[in-house]
């Protein structure tokens, strides 16, 4: 064995055994096991045995990113995303991209590769295009653009009818790992696991991961048949180096396959103080109130914590909605979210389709349309012309909106489309968090972040970089200027219930943050959307910037995955997704998915806490209550 091995984790000395046998190999463990830690120790050993190879690794969870840039930082290492490393590799072979999509588009039971209107798709159909085939953030088919979801199938496709392809990559990365495997699709696991096996050069995959953990749709979940068929060998981590002694008890019984972690022998490990396990706090809280600033103010209390410690303390929530009420942005979310106008407007658009109804609506309005849907002498079914209950209470609300809508060119209403995406794309986890840039948000939520990152830079007393972002920077030319522009900024800063369009004629009109072509496109583009945004109080916005930048301890669920914290509060509330139950949770019942999938979003929160975990229940039944008492100990479970 090469000497320096000897000092790494026993884990990492067995994985390394199976690289010399020339075996893909999966790491597997419980959450804190240190998977995300042996993988940086993986790839440093790897570097340093193989100085001239190149290294691939791909993770999604910031926390692995940012550790694996702080211990690694070699320039063999290419971090990326599973997408960016795949099409990063099949670009260059336009030829075969043309040729494949063709025969995917052309093939009916690949549902999500097609081009409307166009069947079959003619052989030299891609041909022409000028910047070749493109992989985007958003899908355009018809002019060559796919998107996230059609570039897997594609890769996998080429990856399986190109040897060749396999041999390229094998040459070019002697290592690739995959951190996080139970989320990634199987159609990834597919290239690196079979088709890779059609080229006979060498190369290693490793994958790292928790199949308890596996908490998005898509994912592959587990990768237990792989190993039934000898294509990779598991190495299992059994200690848990982050969670105090009372969360790995709990988080022991949430586990539904039987593993059962113990605290690690290693002295230096996070969760060990002075040589012995530290033994932290569980909380199960409830109350017959959904108020859970009381539940914060119980634990600032009696428990010390400090939710201004945005870094250290978090509060986690199923969805950004339930967030957005707490944090103060909720009428920002509800334009991009709950826009149930619109919804109406899909439900017609959809029945038009489904019922084949060929009329000419090109010059009708959105009202005009339902009218003649709703007074259509063909039998239709009122009902399903009509908005359903949900849709009737929204428009009771908003009737300027839906007056408004029903005003619109029909065709043009139709194109209307946006998702929250746009609004909350890429939230930091934390202030430091450097990776996140928001690629997904509009210009519109793009252009409001320049203004207040001007606001928050002369706020905070950061002179510097304020001049090197604001738009008067042109201006200064004499000392004069430079008092001009503090009198401007001074008077921007003062938002008061000035609405969102005030702030960027301000902005603009003071020169800190001029309206520019993409913002002008924006408004001229999306009418509808603009209208809905801009008469919102700019205060509203800066709530929302709080938020993305992480100066809230407010986080998604889903979000912290990878990550960890010294206290962490849960809420257990599904905000009326019936994805999750978590009433069904604690008494192990429902329906098995939707059990599955609470149980493993659950057991990713609970393991995050380094120290202190609380979990609030709103009005739990009394069966909730004992399976509490069971989990988490009588006499942590508190009525507050
Ligand atoms: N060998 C080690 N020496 C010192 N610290 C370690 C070691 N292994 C892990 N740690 C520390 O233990 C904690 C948990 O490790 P890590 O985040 O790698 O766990 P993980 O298995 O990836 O967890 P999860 O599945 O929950 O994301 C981290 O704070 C990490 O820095």
């Amino acid at each position: 064995m090469v000497k320096e091995r000897l000092k790494l984790e026993t884990e990492v000395q067995d994985i390394f055994n199976l690289i010399d046998d020339e075996k893909n190999f999966l790491l597997s463990g419980g959450a804190g096991s240190g998977k995300t830690y042996s993988l940086v120790s993986v790839i440093r050993q790897v570097i340093e045995e193989n100085p001239s190879v190149q290294v691939a690794c791909m993770t999604y969870t910031n926390a692995a990113v940012k550790e694996i840039e702080e211990r690694v930082n070699h320039k063999n290492l290419n971090v990326s995303t599973i997408h960016d490393f795949l099409w990063d590799n099949i670009k260059h072979f336009q030829k075969e991209l043309k040729k494949a999509l063709v025969s995917l588009a052309n093939d009916i039971e690949v549902s999500k590769i097609s081009i409307k209107d166009i069947n079959p798709v003619p052989e030299n159909y891609f041909d022409n295009l000028d910047d070749g085939i493109q992989y985007k953030e958003f899908l355009r088919m018809r002019d060559g653009i796919i998107s996230h979801d059609e570039l897997l199938i594609l890769a996998n496709y080429l990856f399986s009818s190109h040897p060749k392809l396999s041999s390229i990559v094998k040459d070019k990365y002697k290592f690739i790992f995959i951190d996080e495997y139970q989320d990634t699709n199987k159609y990834v696991v597919e290239i690196f696991l079979n088709h890779f096996k059609k080229s006979s050069k060498k190369n290693i995959i490793g994958f790292f991961g928790d199949a308890m953990q596996a908490i998005y749709p898509e994912g592959i979940g587990s990768l237990a048949a792989y190993k039934e068929d000898d294509l990779i060998d598991e190495i299992k981590k059994e200690q848990n180096r982050r969670n105090p002694q009372k969360v790995i008890d709990l988080a022991n019984k949430l586990r539904t396959d039987g593993i059962n972690q113990i605290p690690s022998s290693d002295l230096k490990a996070p969760n060990m103080d002075s040589g012995v396990v530290k033994q932290g706090t569980v909380l199960f809280l409830h109350s017959n109130t959904d108020n859970v600033e009381s539940v914060r103010e119980y634990l600032v209390k009696n428990h010390d914590w400090d939710f201004k410690e945005a870094k250290e303390t978090k509060e986690l929530n199923l969805t950004h909605n339930l967030i957005a009420d707490k944090a103060g942005f909720e009428n920002l979310m509800s334009v991009y979210d709950k826009d149930l106008v619109l919804k109406f407007r899909d439900r017609i658009r959809d029945y038009i389709k489904k019922h084949d109804i060929d009329l000419d609506f090109s010059e009708s309005t959105f009202g005009e349309v339902i009218e003649i849907l709703q007074n259509g002498k063909t039998g239709r079914d009122l009902k399903a012309v009509s908005p359903t209950k949900g849709m009737k209470d929204f428009i009771a609300n908003n009737t300027e909106l839906y007056n408004y809508a029903k005003t619109l060119n029909y065709l043009e209403l139709s194109k209307v489309y946006f998702t929250k995406d746009q609004l909350l794309d890429d939230k930091k986890q934390d202030e430091e968090d450097k990776s996140k840039k928001g690629a997904k948000r509009d210009s519109l939520i793009k252009h409001l972040f320049k203004i207040q990152q001007n606001i928050s830079l002369y706020q905070n007393k950061k002179y510097n970089e304020f001049l090197k972002v604001t738009d008067f920077r042109f201006q200064i030319t004499s000392i004069k200027s430079k008092r001009v522009l503090k009198e401007n900024i001074e008077h921007l800063i003062d938002v008061g219930e000035k609405t969102i369009d005030e702030v960027i004629n301000d902005a603009n009109i003071k020169g800190i943050c001029l309206i520019d072509d993409k913002l002008k496109d924006f408004q001229e583009k999306n009418v509808y959307l603009y209208n809905r945004v801009k008469n919102i109080k700019f205060s509203e916005f800066q709530k929302l910037f709080e938020y993305l930048e992480g100066k809230t301890p407010f986080s998604t669920q889903h979000k912290t995955k990878g990550a960890e914290f010294d206290n962490v509060l849960v809420i257990l509330d599904n905000g009326k997704w019936n994805n999750y139950n978590f009433e069904n949770l604690f008494l192990e019942a429902g329906s098995p998915t939707v059990l599955d999938r609470s149980q493993k979003i659950f057991y990713v929160c609970c393991t995050r806490a380094k120290e202190n975990l609380a979990v609030f229940f709103n009005n739990p039944s009394q069966e909730v209550i004992s399976k509490a008492k069971e989990w988490f100990g009588v006499e942590n479970v508190v009525n507050i």
